[in-house]
């Protein structure tokens, strides 16, 4: 079955030469708490690489907003740091003001030229933009109507967010002349290639700790069958594991008890009763009395922390012949050094097979080894905005951009 993706309009449908353009980027990054440094800056490397063309190819004056963590958090910061990494990679002096509706911004922002970028304040400092609410009424809100009257379009480039029904995402595109950007045109380009191809195997290696969002996904593979195969790994794993009726042992029992995953057991066993293709892994990396070991189903001991080398070898069979690869969440506990081998080793399938590949999911976009990078390999800058996509959820940032080609460009 194929899903039907609507045609949205992007820069080559908007005159944007010269003209003062609002973009809505998603620059939202892991911060350490304590010293509120970037930790990993690949979503502002890859929205500079855009910017980059954009401002060569078009020549206009660029207003960038994005969100970053969310207010109580700690990794809810200003922007400040953000600008300058984004005049690293854009090799623009990216201008900072704090201030996203204040006189302080729209003075900046009228005064701004062709081929100047400057960028606002971290835009959920403003209450309006937590809230969600239907495009209609986000965009009678003072930040659309603020900064809307000082910028000729609207430019959204944040696929990552498009799950959120924010005034930043789904109030401009009724308000001002819209279109998609390049960042958020290559993920639904990668997306529509993924979810339409009929060669197969298509395989999907799901791991990472979002599990409940992972059985959403793979509940939609299944209604429209577009999975031949799904390698289960991270806690995912756990879960099919125990659905299976296989004891994994009291420590990694608790594991799934502490982070709520308990009650999906039911769910899991019905997924597979349903005839999901979901392999489970033979063995695991643990660590008993301080020792990595490898244990193996049927034995389990100790708390599971990666898949074993015989599952990675085996999985990694199944993806040499792969024609579609869908990779998302790491196969282990990344953060510990020594149990990032099953999470390279998949990547490492990944760079040697044929198939067109989609990486998503910040910790393993961190894994990824830039260099070993080509045009088959696109590495997703979307998290949750992904997950919902391919669980065959609408996108409010979709919606609202097809309303808007409606109002403004009569399509
Ligand atoms: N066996 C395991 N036991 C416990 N935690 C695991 C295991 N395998 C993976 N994880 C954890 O999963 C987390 C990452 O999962 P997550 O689903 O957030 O992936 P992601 O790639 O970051 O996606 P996103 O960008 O959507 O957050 C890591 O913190 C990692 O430690
Ligand atoms: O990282 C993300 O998933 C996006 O930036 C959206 O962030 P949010 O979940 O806080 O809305």
């Amino acid at each position: 079955m194929s899903i039907n993706i609507p045609k949205l309009p992007t820069i080559r449908d908007l005159d944007i030469r010269e003209k003062k353009v609002l973009v809505r980027i998603d620059i939202n990054s892991p911060i350490d708490p304590e010293t509120g440094e970037i930790l990993d800056d690949r979503r502002i490397s890859v929205h500079g690489k855009y910017i980059k063309e954009m401002m060569k190819d078009y020549n206009p004056a660029l207003v960038l907003i994005s969100h970053q963590g969310r207010p109580g958090e700690g990794d809810f910061t200003s922007l400040e740091k953000h600008a300058e990494l984004l005049s690293k990679y854009t090799g623009v002096t990216v201008k900072f003001v704090d201030d996203i509706i204040g006189p302080k911004a729209r003075e900046e922002i009228r005064n701004l030229k062709p081929s100047e970028i400057l960028l606002l304040e971290n835009l959920r400092l403003l209450s309006e933009e937590i809230i969600e609410a239907s495009p209609e009424k986000q965009a009678l809100t003072m930040l659309v109507k603020k900064l809307s009257s000082n910028v000729d379009v609207y430019v959204n480039d944040a696929f990552a967010t498009a799950h959120r029904s924010q005034p930043s995402i789904v109030g401009f595109p009724l308000s001002l002349p819209s279109c998609i950007g390049p960042v958020f045109e290559k993920e639904i380009q990668a997306i529509t290639r993924i979810l339409n191809s009929f060669e197969s195997p298509r395989i999907y290696v799901l791991g990472g700790s979002k599990v409940r969002e992972l059985l959403r996904v793979i509940e939609n593979l299944m209604r429209n069958k577009l999975a031949d195969r799904i390698l289960a790994t991270g806690l995912l794993a756990h879960l099919f594991l125990v659905a299976k009726g296989i004891d994994i042992g009291v420590e990694n029992m608790k594991v799934l008890e502490e982070k709520g995953l308990l009650p999906l057991i039911p769910r899991a066993r019905y997924i597979l009763m349903r005839g999901a293709p979901i392999e489970t892994p033979i063995d695991f990396k643990a660590k008993i009395n301080g020792e990595v070991r490898n244990v193996y189903v049927g034995e389990i001991r100790g708390v599971i922390k990666d898949i074993g080398n015989n599952t990675v070898k085996i999985y990694g069979d199944l993806l040499k012949d792969a024609k579609v690869i869908v990779m998302r969440g790491p196969a282990g506990v990344i953060e510990e050094e020594e149990f990032r081998t099953g999470t390279l080793n998949l990547l490492e399938s990944v760079y040697k097979s044929n198939a067109f590949t989609l990486i998503a999911g910040g910790h393993l976009g961190s894994m990824v080894d830039e260099n070993r990078l080509n045009n088959r390999i696109h590495v997703s800058t979307g998290g949750n905005a992904l997950l919902l996509f391919l669980s065959g959820e609408e996108l409010p940032a979709l919606k609202a951009m097809e309303l808007s080609s409606k109002m403004f460009l009569g399509w």
